[in-house]
């Protein structure tokens, strides 16, 4: 059974896929009503209000997947959920038409000043001429960010008369002029606009983006929007810009402190608010809370997510195509770690064949997993390996060569000890499985599965029977036996299979037997 937290409102139809589930039990309170129960839970799906931090992570030791319904993903520590292995996900698409609709109803309610003449109505007045605006019709509209919600609204703009200018360091040429905007530098955008809306994401970059020094280069009687993320435009640096008049209006539907309190900011006739509604549609609302019902059912049947924040995304057809090497990397990297129980500095993983041409990334991310696994007390999967593996200075790389040694793929894997190198080569047999066909420099054939006894040993007659009666002494049987060598008389190793771990004694009465060199337990 999978325990879920949904800590914000999150669309109830959008959640019913994973309501249907069986193996899904919901749990709705947010994380201080939760308290008592917060190291239960294997997922925990949000919104913008539940700030996921790292002393919540703390207290979820079980956690193993974060579901953001919805774009921002600033209130989840991702590093530190990194570091613990919990994959993060969003819902990227399903809010942007909303975010772009309300921006745009943000942007003509201020330059026709309706929330005011509004309350001045409401409050039996009738003051037509204090509420003169200024037409969208002709105006330049500067778009700072122009992913997604940007672009959604530079379409709107356009079919408003507005000629759009971008600044996005990441937009190209061909993109821009798809969608009949034209790009700029900052400095430009600032100068020309008579409108200005952010975008972006927050972060180091763009927090305080439109600070003092950048609203200084804007033009006198400007209007600013931001329905983006609180402080992309510095709410402080903005009062004197209000009061000396610099600024003709903002609006504002996000705050640097969500609720603002008694924000300064709010007490300016011409600062119009609204409480974070980009997203709030029942349309976007059912569409990101579908998106990670999705996501999760997806997750917790072994499927690919598609939308994660700190995995390689994988659609469906890739997954289908490398997840039989996905899992022959974690078994290479596995059975390697354990022969290999030294400090190592170094793995290189060779891909051969038509496991080449696939998305190998994700597959070297499983073999690392796999080889830092048996070292490591804390989670380890594809998400933090990487981090992992840089932490204990161990470095790894891909690379691609024809030699398949006749099979039509095959992943080699070198680890570099100090003193000592192994190589263990695996291949994918489809409709048959994994087989581990070289192994520490001998030709073999075994399946990678279950309790391995590796045993290496000089090339002589009866080495197999005395083995086999050593075993058998312990009550110890058989399942499969692969022999290898690499000349007639020289090195050579078996690899048995067995039903059962095989414990201390068996491993010592085994190593007393002339001519075994090396035993070894494998599990895989
Ligand atoms: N008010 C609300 O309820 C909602 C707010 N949002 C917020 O809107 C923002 C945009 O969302 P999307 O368009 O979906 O994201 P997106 O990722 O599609 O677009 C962001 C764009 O910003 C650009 N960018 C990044 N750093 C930049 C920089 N330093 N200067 C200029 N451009 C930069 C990127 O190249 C990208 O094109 C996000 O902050 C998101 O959290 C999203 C949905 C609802
Ligand atoms: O998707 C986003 O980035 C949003 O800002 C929407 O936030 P919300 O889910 O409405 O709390």
């Amino acid at each position: 059974m999978f325990r879920v937290l949904v800590s914000d409102a999150i669309s109830e139809e959008g959640l019913a896929p994973l309501r249907a589930s069986a193996h899904i039990d919901i749990v709705q309170k947010n994380v201080s009503e939760a308290e008592e129960e917060l190291h239960t839970f294997d997922a925990l799906l949000v919104r913008s209000a539940t700030k996921v931090t790292e002393k919540l992570l703390e207290n979820m030791p079980n956690l193993q997947i974060i579901g953001r319904a919805g774009v921002g993903v600033d209130n989840i520590d991702v590093d530190a959920a990194t570091k613990r292995g919990i994959v993060v996900i969003n819902a990227p698409n399903g809010n942007t038409i909303s975010a772009a609709e309300h921006t745009f109803a943000m942007m003509a309610a201020l330059v026709r000043r309706i929330p005011q003449a509004h309350i001045s109505v409401k409050s039996r007045e009738w003051n037509r001429s204090a509420f003169v605006g200024n037409e969208l019709f002709g105006k330049k509209l500067g778009i700072i960010g122009f992913g997604r919600i940007g672009s959604e609204v530079a379409k709107r703009a356009r079919a408003f008369g507005m000629s759009v200018h971008v600044y996005d360091p990441f937009l190209t040429k061909d993109r821009a002029e798809k969608l009949g905007v034209s790009i700029h530098s900052l400095d430009e955008v600032l100068a020309s606009a008579d409108i200005i809306t952010v975008h972006t994401p927050l972060t180091k970059e763009t927090r305080g983006l439109l600070g003092a020094d950048n609203l200084a280069k804007t033009k006198k009687g400007v209007y600013l929007v931001n329905c983006a993320r609180g402080g992309i435009i510095d709410e402080r640096a903005l009062i004197p810009f209000l009061e000396n008049g610099h600024v003709a209006g903002v609006a504002l539907d996000v705050f640097e402190q969500e609720p603002p309190g008694d924000h300064p900011l709010l007490s300016f006739d011409n600062v119009i608010v609204t409480p974070h509604l980009g997203a709030s549609t029942v349309e976007a609302q059912l569409n990101v809370a579908t998106q990670v019902a999705e996501e999760l059912l997806h997750f917790f049947e072994g499927r690919p997510v598609t939308s994660s924040i700190n995995l390689p995304v994988l659609s469906k057809d890739v997954y289908e195509k490398i997840h039989a090497f996905y899992h022959l990397g974690r078994k290479l990297g596995l059975i390697a770690s354990q022969f290999m129980n030294i400090p190592v500095q170094e793995l290189s993983v060779t891909y051969a064949g038509t496991v080449a041409d696939l998305e190998t990334t994700y597959i070297t991310r499983s073999l690392l997993a796999g080889f830092l696994r048996p070292r490591v007390a804390s989670t380890v999967n594809e998400v933090n390996a990487a981090m992992i593996a840089k932490e204990r200075g161990i470095t790894y790389g891909e690379k691609f060569s024809d030699e398949t040694h006749g099979y039509a793929n095959c992943i080699s894997l070198t680890v570099h000890g100090e003193n000592k190198t192994f190589t263990i080569k695996g291949t994918h047999v489809p409709n048959y499985g994994d087989r581990i066909v070289h192994f520490d420099g001998v030709a073999i054939d075994f399946a990678p599965e279950g309790h391995l006894l590796y045993i290496q040993h000089h090339d002589r007659p009866g080495m197999i029977g005395k083995v086999g009666n050593v075993l058998g002494a312990h009550d110890v049987n058989i399942a499969t036996m692969q022999v290898g060598r690499q000349e007639a008389g020289g090195k050579a190793m078996m690899i048995l299979s067995l039903d059962k771990p095989v414990d201390e004694a068996v491993l010592h009465a085994l190593a007393q037997i002339d001519d075994i060199e090396t035993v070894k337990r494998l599990e895989a």
